[in-house]
C-alpha cells in the first residue's frame, strides 16, 4: 500500500483558529467552554483555556474508509420513572434535566457506563457513575489523577470529559457522575468483530494512536496502560484514548525513582524493560512499546506477545525478536534477569514479514521501530509520525503538541493525601465545570451543601434502576461490554483481578499470589489504623477479593510501593526459578 492514497483524500480539513479566551471564574484555572470539535492546548500553568490559546477545530471525514463492525452488546433501555417530576430536582445549574438516561453501554471496575442524551446540545454521551469514590484513598486519588489528566489534555484523539455532575453536598459526596463524550467501541471489541479490516484502516488507526500519544507525551504524560480494551472506537473508523487511571506526570525535577516505583500495566502490552525492572528510568518508550503490541494486534487479529507470567512474555519476545545484544543486556540492573537473558540460548529475530506475510512493508518496518527491545531504540511518537509509513499522510500541523502540565497541578502526588484532602482536590477539579461553583468557592464561600438537591439525586436513582435491572434474569449477560465489577487496586491493572475464565483469566494467573500478598500486608496496616476492627483474615478467606476491596487504608506511595514490591519479587522469583534450573 505505502503513502496515505484514499486516506489523504478523505482528511478533508483541519483549522487551526486563534480564538478569544472564553468565560471563566477562575483566575488561575479557567474552564474552556469546549464543543465536540474544539480543543485547547494546556499553557505553562498546565490550565486549558488561556487567552490567545490555539484552539484546533477537527474536521475529518473519514469517507475513504469502509465502515467498521463495532459490536454493540444487548443492552438495557431504562425508562425515566414517570411518577418522578424531574423538575422537583431542578436546581439553578440545569443538571437534573439535562440528561435523558438510556442504556448501559459499559462496566468497569469503578462503576457503570450509560449513555444519555445531553438536552443542551442533542449530543448522545456516556456517563460514568464511580460508586463510593472515597472507600479507598488509592482509588479516589486515581480518580482524581484520570478527571485531572483528563481536562488537561485536550486532543481529538484523547477522550474528552465534557462535564461532572455537581454532587449535592461538598463534605459528604460518596459517587461522581462524570459525562463523557459517547463512543461505540473498543480497539479489542472492534479486532475481534473485523476479519476485513483494510491497510488503510491499520494505517489510520496506527495514525490517531500516535498522534494522541506525540501529545500526551509532550504534555509529560505517560499513559502506562495502554490496550486495545482502553481506546474507544468508532464505526467510522475514530480512535481515542481513554482510561489514563494509572497515567503519571513526569516532573524533570523529581525523582523518577519515586515516580515509577509502582508500575505495573497489562502483560501483554508490557515493555521489555518493565518485565524484570531492567531499567531504572521509565520513559515514554513504555507506551509506544504498548502501542507496537497494539498495532501488531490489529495486523494478526490476535495478541503479538500474550505471555502466560514475565518468563514466558520474555520467551514469547525474545522467540520473535531474538535474544537482545550484549550491550542491551549488560544495561539491566536486575542480576537475575541479565543471567536469564545471557544464558538463554541464542535465538534470532523472525523476519517481521514472515510473522504477518499480508502486511504492507512500510507497515512493517515501522513495527520493528515501535517494537525495538532496547527503549533507547525505539521511536519516539513524534518520530514515529513522520515515518515514511505515514508519508502523503502525516503533516505536523495536524499533529498538535502541547506544554509539560504544570506540576502545581499533581503536587498531591507528593503528599500523604486523608480521604478528606482528596474529596476536597475531586471536588475543586468537578467546580472546574461549574464555573459559578468555583468563583464563589475561591471567593471563600464555605457553602457544605446546596439549597436544592442537585441533580446528582435523580441519576442516583436512575443508575440505581439500571444496575437493578441488570442483576435480572436474561438482562445481566447482555448489560454491557464487560460484565466484571470488581474495583482495582489503583497500581492493579484489570487484569489483576482475578477473572473467572478465558483469556481474562490468563492474564491475571500471575497476579494473584501477588495481590494477596499485597492485600495481606496492608491489611495489616489497615487493622491497625482502624483500631483492629477489620478483620483481614475474614477478607483474605475468599479467593476472589481484589486488592482494593481491602487494601485501603495505608497511604498510596506505600501501598503503590508495596504492590510494586510485590511485582518485582514476582519477577525475580519467576527468573530466580529459571535461573535455578539452567545447566552449569
Ligand atoms: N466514553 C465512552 N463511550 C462509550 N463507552 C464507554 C466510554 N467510556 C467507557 N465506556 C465503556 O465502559 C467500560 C468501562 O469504562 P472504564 O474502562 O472507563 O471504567 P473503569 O471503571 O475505569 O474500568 P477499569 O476497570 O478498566 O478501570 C469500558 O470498557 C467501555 O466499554
Amino acid at each position: 500500500m505505502g503513502g496515505g492514497g484514499n486516506l489523504v483524500d478523505g482528511v478533508r480539513r483541519w483549522l487551526f483558529q486563534r480564538h478569544p479566551s472564553p468565560s471563566s471564574s477562575s483566575s488561575n484555572s479557567p474552564q474552556p467552554i469546549l464543543n465536540s470539535s474544539t480543543f485547547s492546548n494546556p499553557d505553562q500553568s498546565g490550565n486549558a483555556g488561556d487567552s490567545n490559546e490555539l484552539i484546533v477545530i477537527e474536521d475529518l471525514d473519514f469517507s475513504g474508509l469502509k465502515l467498521i463492525k463495532v459490536p454493540i452488546p444487548k443492552r438495557i433501555h431504562v425508562s425515566m420513572d414517570p411518577h418522578k417530576k424531574d423538575t422537583e430536582f431542578f436546581t439553578e445549574y440545569g443538571e437534573a434535566n439535562r440528561y435523558q438516561i438510556q442504556e448501559v453501554v459499559g462496566k468497569g471496575s469503578y462503576g457503570v457506563v450509560a449513555s444519555a442524551v445531553d438536552s443542551h446540545t442533542g449530543e448522545k454521551v456516556a456517563i460514568k457513575k464511580i460508586n463510593d469514590v472515597f472507600e479507598h484513598v488509592s482509588d479516589a486519588t486515581r480518580i482524581l489523577r484520570e478527571i485531572k489528566l483528563l481536562r488537561l489534555l485536550k486532543h481529538p484523539d484523547v477522550v474528552e470529559i465534557k462535564h461532572i455532575m455537581l454532587p449535592p453536598s461538598r463534605r459528604e459526596f460518596r459517587d461522581i457522575y462524570v459525562v463523557f463524550e459517547l463512543m461505540e467501541s473498543d480497539l479489542h471489541q472492534v479486532i475481534k468483530a473485523n476479519d476485513d479490516l483494510t491497510p488503510e484502516h491499520y494505517q489510520f488507526f496506527l495514525y490517531q494512536l500516535l498522534r494522541g500519544l506525540k501529545y500526551v507525551h509532550a504534555a509529560n504524560v505517560f499513559h502506562r496502560d495502554l490496550k486495545p480494551k482502553n481506546i474507544l472506537a468508532n464505526a467510522d473508523c475514530k480512535l481515542k484514548i481513554c482510561d489514563f487511571g494509572l497515567a503519571r506526570v513526569s516532573f524533570n525535577d523529581a525523582p523518577t525513582a519515586i515516580f515509577w516505583t509502582d508500575y505495573v500495566a497489562t502483560r501483554w502490552y508490557r515493555a521489555p524493560e518493565l518485565c524484570g525492572s531492567f531499567f531504572s528510568k521509565y520513559t515514554p518508550a513504555i507506551d509506544i512499546w504498548s502501542v507496537g503490541c497494539i498495532f501488531a494486534e490489529m495486523l494478526l487479529g490476535k495478541p503479538l506477545f500474550p505471555g502466560k507470567n514475565v518468563v514466558h512474555q520474555l520467551d514469547l519476545m525474545t522467540d520473535f525478536l531474538g535474544t537482545p545484544p550484549p550491550e542491551s543486556i549488560a544495561r539491566i540492573r536486575n542480576e537475575k534477569a541479565r543471567r536469564y537473558l545471557s544464558s538463554m540460548r541464542k535465538k534470532q529475530q523472525v523476519p517481521f514479514s514472515h510473522k504477518f506475510p499480508k502486511a504492507d512493508p512500510l507497515a512493517l518496518r515501522l513495527l520493528e521501530r515501535l517494537l525495538a527491545f532496547d527503549p533507547k531504540d525505539r521511536a519516539s511518537a513524534e518520530d514515529a509520525l513522520a515515518d515514511p509509513y505515514f508519508s502523503g499522510l502525516s503533516n505536523s500541523e495536524r499533529e498538535p503538541s502541547t506544554q509539560p502540565i504544570s506540576k502545581l497541578e499533581f503536587d498531591f502526588e507528593r503528599k500523604k493525601l486523608t480521604k478528606d484532602d482528596v474529596r476536597e482536590l475531586i471536588y475543586r477539579e468537578i467546580l472546574e465545570y461549574h464555573p459559578q461553583m468555583l468563583e464563589e468557592y475561591l471567593r471563600g464561600g464555605d457553602q457544605l451543601s446546596f439549597m436544592y438537591p442537585s441533580g446528582v439525586d435523580r441519576f442516583k436513582r436512575q443508575f440505581a434502576h439500571l444496575e437493578e435491572s441488570q442483576g435480572k434474569p436474561g438482562a445481566a449477560a447482555g448489560g454491557g461490554r464487560s460484565t466484571a465489577l470488581h474495583r482495582h487496586h489503583a497500581s492493579l491493572p484489570r487484569e489483576r483481578v482475578p477473572a473467572p475464565n478465558g483469556e481474562a483469566a490468563e492474564e491475571s494467573s500471575d497476579v494473584e499470589r501477588r495481590a494477596a500478598a499485597a492485600v495481606a500486608s496492608t491489611l495489616e496496616s489497615e487493622e491497625a489504623d482502624n483500631g483492629g476492627g477489620y478483620s483481614a483474615r475474614n477478607l483474605m478467606k475468599s479467593a476472589s477479593i481484589s486488592g482494593s476491596k481491602c487494601i485501603g487504608v495505608q497511604s498510596k506511595t506505600d501501598k503503590e510501593d508495596t504492590i510494586a514490591e510485590e511485582e518485582d519479587d514476582e519477577t525475580v522469583a519467576e527468573l530466580a526459578d529459571r535461573v535455578a534450573s539452567l545447566p552449569n
